[in-house]
C-alpha cells in the first residue's frame, strides 16, 4: 500500500478533510522560506484536531536548530523532514526520526546525494532544483531513480490527481507526498483535488 502525505497543511479544516479521506500523514511547514509557513499555534491546533494514526511530519529548510527544538516540544510531530543544505550529522542531533529531501531537478548531478543520509527513516524526492524551496509543483525524471535503494523512497514533485497513478505504477515508492497539486492557492487545500489525488492512489494500489 502507497502511504500518503498531505503537505503544506495550513488549516484545521483541510488537515481534517485529507485524515478523513484517508492520508497517512500531514505535513507542517515551519521554514520562513515556505508559503505555507504556519505559525506553532497553529500547528498545534492542527495536530490536537486530528484523529489517531495520522502522522505529523515537522518541515524545516536550513532553519536554526532552536526553532527545530521548539517545534519539538511544543508541537510534538512525530517525524521531521529536512528541505536544504543539512547534512547527515546536524540531521540526527535531535534524536528523532526523520526525512531527508533530496532536490532531483538537476537529475543526475543529485545522485550522490542520495547516498549522503545514512541516518534517514527516509528520502523524500523532490522536482525542485538544489537550493530551491519545495512545494514548487515541479516534476522531475523518474527514470533516474536508481533500483535498490536502502531507504524507503517518498516521491513527491509535481504529483497531481491527473499523474499520481502513473507515478505509482512507475516507481512503487513507499510514499507520495503533494502541496501544490491539491491547492486552490498556497497553503490552502481543494477538497475536490485532495479526494481525486487519494482516490487515485488507492485505486492504483487496488488494481
Ligand atoms: O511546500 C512548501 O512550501 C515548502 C517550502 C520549503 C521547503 C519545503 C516545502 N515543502 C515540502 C514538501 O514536502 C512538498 O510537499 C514537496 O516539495 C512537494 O511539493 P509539490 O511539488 O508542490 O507537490
Amino acid at each position: 500500500m502507497t502511504r500518503i502525505k498531505c503537505c503544506g497543511m495550513t488549516r484545521v479544516e483541510d488537515a481534517l478533510l485529507a485524515a478523513h479521506l484517508g492520508a497517512d500523514a500531514i505535513g507542517l511547514v515551519f521554514t520562513a522560506r515556505s508559503k505555507r509557513q504556519v505559525t506553532i499555534e497553529r500547528a498545534r491546533e492542527i495536530v490536537a484536531a486530528l484523529p489517531p494514526l495520522v502522522s505529523t511530519v515537522a518541515l524545516f529548510m536550513d532553519d536554526e536548530a532552536s526553532l527545530v527544538r521548539q517545534v519539538l516540544e511544543e508541537v510534538r510531530p512525530d517525524l521531521l523532514q529536512f528541505h536544504g543544505s543539512e547534512k547527515d550529522a546536524w540531521c540526527v542531533q535531535f534524536g528523532r526520526p526523520f526525512m531527508k529531501a533530496i532536490a532531483m531537478g538537476e537529475g543526475a548531478a543529485a545522485l550522490p546525494r542520495l547516498r549522503d543520509y545514512p541516518h534517514a527513516a527516509g528520502l523524500l524526492l523532490d522536482g525542485h532544483g538544489y537550493g530551491e524551496a519545495g512545494g514548487s509543483g515541479k516534476a522531475f525524471d523518474w527514470s533516474l531513480l536508481p533500483a535498490g535503494l536502502a531507504q524507503p523512497v517518498m516521491l513527491a514533485g509535481g504529483l497531481s490527481p491527473e499523474n499520481v497513478a502513473d507515478a505509482v505504477r512507475a516507481i512503487r515508492p513507499w510514499a507520495v507526498d503533494v502541496a501544490s497539486g491539491v491547492e486552490s492557492a498556497p497553503g490552502i487545500k481543494d477538497p475536490d483535488k485532495l479526494a481525486a489525488f487519494i482516490h487515485a492512489v488507492r485505486a492504483t494500489d487496488a488494481a
